[in-house]
């Protein structure tokens, strides 16, 4: 296989797809490698496959929507059978970063109304420990100043310390699907990942954080020999 990073995605994605069957309800991940996996899962509709998909975000409800992928939202189809989504970072019993594209509030909701939750993604998303990738947090606006100084706290009690940023687009604050903006920090390696993340959901303004921890039961991770297959006690 090419160690070109579409086509990788493109390999993930495809490998995810032998996993769907016939009349399944699917959550239907954010990002680029999901664009791939929802582009492929309307070549099966097209002929002929049925299945309902939950979006993610608005930007996959529109890709979905515009490659004819019958969809529904989550509180038509509240009970999912499957989940296919992309990640920032793979860690060590399929623990995850999430939110890089911003959509980790409503990832984290689908992923948990789901029976299972697959991954999919190149090889460099793999890591030993999580947090090379800055941690996205998801904040209510009120309060904005308040709840990073709480986050800066929570990163001290886990040892961790580094920037953290409200995210721009464009010169702008970025604003979630939900209204919400994004706050990354930049801690480096979240050893106790778990401790870290009940000390977050302990914040009043956080709405939600990218670790996700126990959601993922699969890994389906491309490489240049091939999609390696990851469950979840790596
Ligand atoms: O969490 C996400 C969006 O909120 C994405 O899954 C994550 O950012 C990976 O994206 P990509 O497949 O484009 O690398």
């Amino acid at each position: 296989m090419a160690a070109d990073p579409k086509a990788m995605k493109i390999e993930a994605a495809r490998a995810a797809l032998g996993h769907v069957e016939d009349g399944m309800k699917l959550g239907l991940g954010t990002g680029s490698t999901a664009d791939e996996f929802v582009r492929l899962l309307a070549e099966k509709v097209a002929a002929g496959m049925k299945v309902v998909g939950v979006p993610t975000s608005v930007r996959t409800e529109q890709l979905a929507r515009e490659l004819g992928i019958p969809l529904a939202t989550l509180e038509e189809e509240p009970a999912l059978d499957l989940t296919i989504d992309g990640a920032d970072e793979i860690g060590p019993g399929l623990s995850l970063i999430k939110g890089g594209g911003g959509a980790l509030l409503r990832e984290k909701i689908v992923a948990a109304a789901s029976k299972k939750m697959i991954v999919i993604a190149d090889e460099s998303k793999v890591v030993e420990t999580l947090g090379a990738f800055p941690l996205p947090i998801e904040v209510n606006q009120f309060g904005l100043r308040a709840t990073m100084i709480a986050i800066e706290e929570a990163g001290r009690r886990s040892a961790l310390t580094g920037e953290i940023k409200v995210r721009e687009k464009d010169g702008k604050p970025f604003v979630t699907d939900g209204g919400h903006l994004i706050v990354d920090a930049s801690f480096g390696r979240i050893p106790a990942t778990k401790a870290f993340a009940d000390d977050l959901n302990m914040i009043p303004g956080v709405v939600e954080h990218g670790l996700f921890i126990g959601l993922a039961s699969l890994a389906l991770v491309a490489t240049p020999g091939g999609v390696k297959v990851i469950d979840g006690k790596h």
